[in-house]
């Protein structure tokens, strides 16, 4: 069996750890046999077990006592660009183990699983990759115990930018405060909701994505010339913020200045990918 595993862009500004958004490119190919215990191919210069395919595999596999797996994976974008490269890899695994072993598990279940290989990445459970890469659209973690994840089916144009250098997530995480000033709190809690009711009903109030104050301040200086870049696009764009933790950007731009957006991204950073929102992990072959 063949699938498409797709990236995602997590965070989306002032929804840190929360909101997240399923991209209809770039993703992995992820191809799925029947095998004695687990073997994990990828185009990645790590070992098999400290694959995030491995860990996910593991796990299903011991609680459905199953044969075994023969997973290949062909990464879409190279891991440490915030566009969720191993959330692609481990939703894409834990989608294709229920399929080829006919599990039936709930895209709740699935999430959880592959969350196993965002723990192993990241060092942290954070489940705002891995819920877009399985149910599609824009999703929400609503809560984390249980697990409660809303989807919203959104339709907007989309162009990132790749700037040439690798942000590791977990050290990214690591250089966050862990206190934050009750007015920067409210800040993103009053925005946040505005960004939910934006994507249901006006997407001029997705303006709200680039107010973030819990993540942003920290990280923008990672990524060279971010702010300054955001400022020259502010007008042009219904939002723009650092993808994930970085060093990939996100924008949506307004229906007339797509190309211009698109040329002052490519200046600065070269690499730049026009897409849309994408529907979640999908058999491409049974
Ligand atoms: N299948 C995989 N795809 C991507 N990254 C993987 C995979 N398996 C393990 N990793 C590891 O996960 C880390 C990348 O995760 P992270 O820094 O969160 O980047 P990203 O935002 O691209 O997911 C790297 O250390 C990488 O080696
Ligand atoms: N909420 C997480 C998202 C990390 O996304 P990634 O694509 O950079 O792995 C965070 O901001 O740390």
């Amino acid at each position: 069996m063949k699938f498409k595993a797709p990236c995602t862009s997590a965070n989306l500004g002032v929804g840190f750890d929360v909101f997240g958004l399923c991209l209809n490119e770039p993703y992995d190919i992820i191809e799925i046999k029947e095998d004695e215990g687990i073997i994990i191919e990828s185009d990645l210069n790590i070992e098999q077990k400290k694959n995030v395919a491995y860990v996910v595999a593991k796990k299903m596999i011991e609680d459905f006592k199953l044969k075994g797996v023969r997973i290949k994976i062909k990464k879409g974008v190279k891991p440490g660009s915030g566009l969720g490269s191993s959330a692609a890899s481990s939703a894409g695994t834990a989608v294709a183990i229920n399929e080829l072993y006919n599990l039936k598990l709930s895209k709740l279940e699935l999430v959880e699983y592959a969350s196993l290989g965002e723990e192993l990445a990241s060092g942290d459970k954070h489940y705002d990759n891995v819920a877009p890469a399985i149910f599609g659209g824009f999703t929400i973690i609503a809560n984390k115990k249980p697990l409660d994840i809303i989807k919203i089916d959104v339709d907007l144009n989309i162009i990132i930018a790749l700037p040439d250098i690798t942000i590791n997530t977990k050290k990214a995480r690591e250089i966050l405060p862990k206190c934050y000033k009750l007015e920067d709190v409210v800040n993103n809690l009053g925005k946040a909701s505005a960004v939910v009711y934006a994507f249901l009903k006006d997407k001029e109030r997705l303006k709200y994505i680039m107010d973030d104050k819990l993540a942003e301040p920290y990280r923008g200086k990672l990524i060279p010339n971010y702010f300054e870049v955001k400022n020259i696009l502010k007008d042009k764009v219904y939002a723009i913020s650092i993808s994930g933790s970085g060093p990939a950007i996100i924008a949506f731009p307004k229906e007339d200045c797509a190309n211009e957006v698109k040329e002052v991204l490519k200046e600065y950073y070269g690499n730049v990918i026009e897409t849309c929102v994408g529907k979640g992990v999908e058999c491409l072959k049974n």
